[in-house]
């Protein structure tokens, strides 16, 4: 049986809320019962997953995040941006987001977003009531090892490393602190993202209830058992990567074909973006919508021909193996 929180489904994701202030309580309670999409579900069948809705709903959580939680980032790179700006979409303040960085290279973005940063990890740890660790893995070790002195026991720490386990963060942690995988994709940036979590020994549904409160902007949040976690930064966080192989090499055919290459990478960004909310909006099979688009004897069937005879699904399959085969062996190091 698997615990699979299912914090924003499709159906709901475009709906944007103008940020709310603090005091707005009665309207927030009204559109959480009106929109109840935020809930933790216990569900027999992985299936569930593809839902969006899920099946039986135990606890009803929070949607919105507490407006006074204090974030703390660690690192200051694409990800840990990313993971802030979806945040700010819903309603977290830039002014409870703190963010350290050794050198002010990455610090610009966030400080444009009004969220204040320091090089100092332990004055984050220190004021923060969530800290997302999204420093590279190999240099996790050495991060929680100069803040691990400054974790408090009321304090989430969330790992977005890849590869990093549960139980390496912990052994870095002080003993029964409140630790969270969570493997996110750089999409969060526009709120589109995909993410997956498990939750250490300590981390209780309510703290995993609180994340998906903080990243309910940040697009789906899904959570699992840690084995998926892997799987998910195969298919998923480095997933965004082959997808935007596959949109360059699209733009570049048409290119070939006499198309100039300003509009042909405009037309692939909008024929990926197109393909993939008519795939998730629609619930069908991608099989399917692939058959939707092709006409007996016609142009796609031809091309889909091409990509088969160059081994384009088994590519991707094993993109996805290797990748996920990669996060593993990180974890072992
Ligand atoms: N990029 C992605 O799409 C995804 C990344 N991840 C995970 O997110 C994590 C971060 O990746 P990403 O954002 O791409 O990496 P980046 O290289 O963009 O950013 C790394 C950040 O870590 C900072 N840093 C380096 N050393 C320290 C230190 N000792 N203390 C504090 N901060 C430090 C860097 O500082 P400075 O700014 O000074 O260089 C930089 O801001 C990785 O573990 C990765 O596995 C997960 C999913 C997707
Ligand atoms: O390439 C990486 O290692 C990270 C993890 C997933 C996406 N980027």
């Amino acid at each position: 049986m698997h615990q699979i929180a299912v914090c924003k489904p499709a159906i709901y994701r475009r709906r944007r809320r103008r940020r709310r202030r603090p005091n707005e309580g009665d309207r927030r309670s009204t559109e959480i019962a009106e929109s109840a999409c935020c809930f933790q579900a216990i569900c027999d069948e992985p299936f569930a997953l593809t839902q969006h809705r899920c099946v039986s709903t135990q606890i009803k959580m929070d949607q919105y995040a507490d407006p006074q939680l204090k974030i703390g980032f660690i690192g200051a790179g694409n990800m840990a941006f990313g993971i802030a700006k979806g945040m700010l979409s819903g309603n977290v303040l830039p002014i409870n987001i703190k963010v350290s960085a050794p050198s002010s290279t990455n610090q610009g973005r966030f400080q444009e977003l009004g969220i204040s940063v320091t090089h100092s990890n332990t004055e984050v740890v220190s004021g923060s009531d969530v800290v997302f660790v999204a420093v590279k893995p190999h240099l996790v070790p050495l991060v929680l090892s100069e803040v691990s002195p400054h974790v408090q026991q009321k304090q989430i720490i969330v790992s977005v490393a890849a590869g990093v386990t549960l139980a390496l963060l912990e052994e870095l942690l002080p003993e029964n602190s409140i630790v969270i995988r969570l493997m996110p994709n750089l999409p969060c940036v526009v709120q589109e993202g995909a993410l997956l979590f498990a939750r250490g020994a300590n981390a209780k549904q309510e703290d995993g209830a609180v994340l998906c409160s903080l990243l309910r902007c940040c697009g789906l949040v899904v959570e699992g058992p840690e084995a998926w976690i892997d799987i998910h930064t195969g298919m998923s966080g480095s997933g965004v990567a082959f997808v935007y192989l596959f949109a360059e090499a699209l733009a570049e055919g048409a290119v070939k074909m006499g198309m100039p290459s300003a509009l042909a990478h405009s037309i692939a960004s909008q024929t990926v973006l197109g393909a993939g909310r008519l795939l998730r909006d629609s619930g069908k099979h991608p099989a399917q919508l692939r058959s939707d688009v092709c006409t007996p004897g016609g142009t796609t069937i031809y091309g889909l021909h091409t990509l088969e005879q160059g081994g384009v699904r088994a590519s991707v399959m094993s993109a996805v193996e290797s990748a996920t085969e990669k996060a593993r062996e990180l974890g072992r190091k």
